[in-house]
């Protein structure tokens, strides 16, 4: 199959190119990219007044197989990674069984290659079944192809265990993507400690449950020489932390989701579990550190964090409904939305810390259009405003607060490996 994409706004951070031009694919590899390519294709795309970028990668998700299928699973949530423009996604490991040992990342990555939509690569727990006891099968899981470890869920309590597991993960060259929540700190919180939580008499969350956990994780990287990436960040602190820990070369990255710099825990509704997630929305100033963090290149990372629950789980009280919301199929456009029409990021900027940073910190010859490489091809429409209808979701779950909110900016399609996943025309 040979596909010839005209007249598109290329945007590919690993060769700052930034300009009007074409790209012709070939059994799935850019072969070609330049002014006017004349050469004959089997399908031809218009992409006039369209963004050209590499196919976006997430770093956080969770697809749900094995064993909560019914929430979601490997070819509902890569249909949902398609749709939002996402060639690559990092499946998390708190699955029944939990990924700890070579055998279930076997079974994430085939299952994923015989669905044929977009690249899994399957992510190991640090401890067995997620316990905090017992290091996990890391240089197996490496191995087999798990690009990372994390405890994803929940952190690992035990210092000692987080340290001896960083220097495994740097033995191995992986990076450790951590989730930060103090345990006992959290107690039974189920949204942001302020006046809100106060008002609907619900157990808060404070800043230091994360705060605490990123500076001893920070610390540990230090000791160590491993590479820390923060899940998830929420709160100011973990902005300034992650500064002062470039400051001192210590080897940190950090990821944002759209949820925690598009919403303050103001923008909940009372009793709506679709603004119930983990970190919970916090206060405006987090909000705004976030955004002047990425915007400032401290945060180089957005991921979504997409975590489908069913209609039924999320049916239910604040205190009972399970955390999380579905990310991928609204990620793209409430970046743009927010972070590039806002001024706090360039095009060029949205698709480093969606696509090219991500694979920098994986070591994952991605996240690029260079000519040679791989066709993962994201389309993406700049001026296209409208309002987000979860009803359209690909995903299993529907599980979002961003439900009927206006954004600008959509993906068109999405191309992996040169064939293409997801066409907007036709839906
Ligand atoms: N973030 C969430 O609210 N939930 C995630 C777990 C996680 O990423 O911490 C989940 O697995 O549902
Ligand atoms: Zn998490």
């Amino acid at each position: 199959m040979t596909i010839l994409i005209k007249g598109g706004r290329i945007l590919d951070p690993a060769t700052k190119t930034d300009d009007v031009m074409d790209l012709f694919i070939e059994d799935g590899v850019i072969t070609k990219r330049g002014k006017n390519i004349k050469k004959k294709a089997e399908k031809t795309i218009d992409a006039k007044g369209l963004y050209v970028m590499p196919g976006l990668v997430d770093m956080h998700v969770h697809l749900r197989d094995p064993g909560f299928t019914h929430k979601g699973d490997v070819e509902t949530e890569t249909r949902s990674a398609a749709r939002g423009g996402y060639t690559t996604v990092l499946a998390m490991p708190n699955t029944k069984p939990v990924v700890d040992n070579a055998d279930v990342v076997r079974y994430v990555h085939h299952k994923a290659e015989s669905v044929g939509l977009v690249h899994v690569l399957q992510v190991g727990a640090v401890t067995k079944g997620q316990q905090g006891e017992e290091l996990a099968d890391i240089k197996e899981m490496v191995e087999a192809g798990s690009p990372a470890i994390s405890e994803d869920g929940k952190s690992v309590m035990n210092s000692l265990l987080a340290r001896d597991a960083m220097l495994v993960a740097r033995d191995c060259n992986i990076p450790v993507l951590s989730h930060c929540e103090d345990k006992n700190l959290v107690g039974s919180g189920v949204v942001n400690e302020d006046e809100n939580a106060k008002r609907w008499g619900l157990a808060g969350i404070t800043n230091s449950v994360e705060d605490i956990m990123i500076a001893r994780n920070i610390l540990l990287s230090k000791d160590t020489g491993a590479h820390l990436h923060l899940c998830h960040c929420s709160t100011k602190n973990s902005v300034i932390m992650v500064k002062y820990a470039k400051l001192e070369h210590i080897p940190v990255s950090a990821e944002v989701c759209p949820h925690h710099f598009t919403l303050t825990s103001d923008d909940m509704v009372e009793g709506d579990t679709n603004y119930k997630m983990n970190p919970p929305l916090r206060r405006k100033d987090d909000v705004e550190a976030l955004k002047k963090g990425l915007s400032d290149g401290t945060m180089e990372v957005i991921s979504t964090d997409h975590a489908p629950h069913t209609a039924d789980e999320k049916n239910s009280s604040m205190v009972k409904a399970p955390f999380g919301i579905v990310g991928m199929e609204t990620a793209a456009a409430l970046t743009y939305t927010e972070l590039v029409l806002g001024g706090y990021l360039t095009p060029m900027q949205m698709v480093e810390k969606m696509s090219y940073n991500p694979a920098q910190i994986l070591h994952l010859k991605k996240g690029t259009l260079e000519e040679g490489r791989m066709a993962d091809v994201m389309l993406f429409d700049p001026e296209c405003t409208y309002a987000i209808d979860k009803n359209k979701f690909w995903s299993k779950a529907k599980n979002t607060p961003f439900h009927s909110r206006k954004v600008t900016g959509k993906v068109m399609m999405t191309i992996c490996d040169g064939k293409i996943v997801y066409d907007a025309a036709e839906e």
